[in-house]
């Protein structure tokens, strides 16, 4: 009997086609030839993932110019069982566009998603000084509501966008940055780890306790003690008062490496409140660099020791 062909799976992402977002999608090969769903906020890309419609979504969690993208962060915080298996990286350029007829002079209002306004902020108060601002629900939603609505002028788009809409470009490269970045992730519910690369991340979010003095010195303390690197420490507030916040934490290597198995212990004795947000291949590919003290073989022979002192081996 010849074997049924493999179910498709679905992968959401922010669109419609076009956005940053779905380029990163484009660099999951086991997404080519899936079905790509897109959805209109991030609440939905991560609610497709919960409810099981998607396997995973595409989800922008940072940025170069404008930070950490709160609603990614704040979701990855309070939503159960999710995990990044993967990141990716997309170059971000911005062009000012219009529909045909329309001149920089004459824009007065610009459609823009918040993260990408953020990252022209410089050039638009150069040049368009008075504008006001419509928050969009994406880079390429902005510039097809200039077909549906007179509410703006112009839109922040990316700059292919003319490709396949009949709009003209008003101004090239506009953010603020030319080498801007944003780091998207793929989040799912799998419970499997990616096997590790020498190249992993490992991502976390830690509250402090409450009303410790040098608690976050601790907390970083776990890391540096065992050698861990850390490339990303934020805070964001919890929410239910002020001054409480929770750090969301990359560090360097895979929770299968003996020194971040042995930080993550630690942050776990120490913090009340520890989510394990996925041991991933870096999307840079760079091998992670560690002293040779806290190499794997030193941790397991450091364990053994212990072992055979408690067992009572002879010569121990
Ligand atoms: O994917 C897109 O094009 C988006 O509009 C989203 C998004 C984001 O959420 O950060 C992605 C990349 C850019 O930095 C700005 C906006």
């Amino acid at each position: 009997m010849p074997d049924s062909p493999p179910a498709t799976r679905t992968y959401s992402y922010l669109g419609p086609t076009g956005t940053f977002t779905e380029a990163a999608l484009a660099q999951v090969p086991e997404a080519a030839g899936q079905v790509w769903k897109s959805v209109n906020n991030v609440g939905e890309a991560f609610d497709d993932v919960t409810s099981g419609r998607s396997v995973a979504a595409m989800i922008a969690i940072e940025n170069s110019v404008e930070g950490g993208v709160s609603a990614t962060q704040d979701a990855l915080a309070s939503i159960p069982n999710l995990r990044i298996v993967g990141e990716y990286l997309v170059r971000v350029q911005f062009a000012l566009v219009a529909r045909p007829g329309i001149e920089l002079k004459d824009v007065n209002v610009v459609n823009a998603h918040p993260v990408a306004y953020a990252q022209c902020r410089g050039w638009l108060e150069a040049n368009l000084p008075a504008h006001g601002h419509i928050p969009s629900t994406s880079n390429v939603a902005s510039a097809l509501a200039l077909f549906e609505n007179d509410l703006a002028d112009a839109a922040i788009a990316p700059p292919r966008i003319v490709d396949h809409h009949e709009l003209n470009v008003l101004a090239e490269n506009i953010g603020d940055n030319q080498n801007a970045v944003t780091r998207f992730v793929l989040v799912s519910r799998t419970n499997r780890l990616p096997e590790p690369t020498g190249a992993d991340k490992t991502s976390i979010i830690a509250e402090l306790p409450a009303d410790r003095s040098g608690a976050l010195l601790e907390l970083l303390e776990q890391f540096s003690t065992r050698g861990v690197n850390l490339s990303l420490l934020q805070s964001r507030p919890i929410g239910d008062a002020l001054g409480r916040y929770r750090f969301i934490i990359d560090a360097d290597g895979h929770i299968l490496d003996e020194r971040v198995a042995d930080a993550l212990l630690g942050v776990r004795r120490f913090s009340p409140r520890v989510i394990f947000l996925g041991s991933y291949p870096r999307a840079d590919r760079a091998q992670v660099e560690y002293v040779d003290r806290y190499d794997d073989g030193v941790f397991i022979e450091a364990r053994d020791w212990l072992r055979s002192l408690v067992s009572g081996e002879p010569g121990a």
